[in-house]
């Protein structure tokens, strides 16, 4: 059951109630998306627009909403995506969000660029840790936090590919977003912030590397046993060559932060699953907020969910507790939808769900 304390009913409430807490700078950075933001939006309506065919006179006395990925248990198919600087809002950052995620039975993806270590975060939630890795233009670096990654037990890497150069967002060229003077960024190395004269999001930009390709991949595939997971791809084209080069695929646009008028997870989803045909696992983001979303991508070949703004909302209310509610709901939602749709395990969910008009 979502946290009683907590009076938020659904997700959108939450987002409406953290609007309110966050800085302004916070507030633009975490809830922005790039240029006129259409596919930000276009991320949510999808799944709006999507119609369900539910099947009657089932016995849905009991609903298991458990599962697996990469051979890890979930008690749900919802995890939490990648998220630069949580410390922005909560003094426990990516510690907080870890340990809901561990205690609700679900895997959180830790973002390069966090406020706390990769070893503080991976003990929060013990097993149930990703990495996520943004490719510095120095490889050694890279390197030396894939080692640290797997000494802290991390289950697998995400390679994200769709922020070769940052998108332009302008809620925070407007209003800029800047880590407290004297902030280490673990991952990041020591700097001042703002010595540069540079805004925070400027300044990352300049240490990865715009230049990465597919024969970085190879590269990457040769430093490390763990699973491989490329975040970002929105066509069948790339998701097959992901999976040509041994990776797993996480279909996303960001959370409309990168290039705008990008297609939607949801609308690539079907020709990325066609592509895929069983031989890796898929996973989608962007516009997560109702249990009927997540039954709806499984739907069309997910094998989780992942979200990113909701569980920030979460952990700038209410800390690790706030990021559990969110979970909880999501959780919930999903067991009342599959019900209502007449399925009682994840493995049912099939495009026969669809409505397709
Ligand atoms: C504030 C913020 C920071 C993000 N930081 C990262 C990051 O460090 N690495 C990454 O791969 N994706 C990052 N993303 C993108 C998310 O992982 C995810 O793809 C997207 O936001 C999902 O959409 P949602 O926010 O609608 O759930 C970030 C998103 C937000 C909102
Ligand atoms: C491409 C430069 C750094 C971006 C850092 C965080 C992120 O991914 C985001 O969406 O914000």
């Amino acid at each position: 059951m979502p946290t009683p304390d907590l009076p938020y009913l659904n997700l959108r409430e939450m987002e409406a109630a953290a609007a309110e807490v966050l800085s302004p700078a916070a507030l633009a950075y975490y809830a922005g998306g790039a240029n006129d933001e259409v596919t930000l939006r276009a991320n949510r309506d999808g799944y709006a627009a999507l119609r369900l065919r539910p099947r009657m006179l089932v016995d849905v006395s009991a609903i298991d909403t458990s599962t697996t990925v990469l051979g890890l248990p979930l008690d749900f198919p919802v995890g939490i995506a990648p998220c630069a600087l949580h410390g922005l809002v909560h003094p426990e950052a990516e510690v907080a969000t870890a340990r809901a995620a561990a205690q609700t039975g679900s895997v959180m993806a830790l973002s390069t660029m966090s406020h706390r270590t990769i070893e503080d975060v991976a003990h929060a939630a013990p097993g149930r840790l990703w990495f996520q890795l943004y490719l510095y233009r120095d490889r050694s670096v890279s390197r030396a936090l894939i080692r640290r990654a797997e000494a802290a037990g991390a289950r697998a890497l995400v390679l994200t590919v769709d922020a070769p150069v940052l998108g332009r967002r302008e809620a925070i060229i407007r209003t800029p977003v800047r880590v407290a003077p004297g902030t280490v960024l673990p991952n990041v190395g020591p700097r001042t912030p703002g010595s540069e004269g540079l805004d925070d999001l400027s300044y990352f930009d300049t240490l990865l590397d715009p230049a990465l390709s597919w024969a970085d991949l190879a590269w990457l595939r040769a430093q490390t046993t763990l699973p491989i997971i490329v975040k970002g791809l929105l066509t069948a084209e790339d998701a097959a060559l992901a999976v040509e080069h041994g990776c797993h695929v996480w279909v996303s646009n960001h959370g409309g932060r990168q290039l705008d008028t990008a297609v939607t997870a949801l609308d690539a989803l079907p020709e990325i699953a066609h592509a895929v045909a069983g031989r890796a696992e898929i996973y989608l983001d962007g516009g997560v907020t109702r249990g009927t979303d997540v039954l709806k991508a499984l739907a069309l070949g997910a094998a989780a969910v992942f979200v990113a703004r909701p569980a920030l909302y979460g952990l700038a209310l209410a800390g690790e507790g706030g990021v559990r509610h969110t979970l909880d709901l999501l959780r919930d939602e999903l067991r009342l939808a599959m019900a209502l749709c007449g399925k009682t395990r994840i493995a049912d969910l099939g495009p026969d769900l669809i409505w397709r008009g």
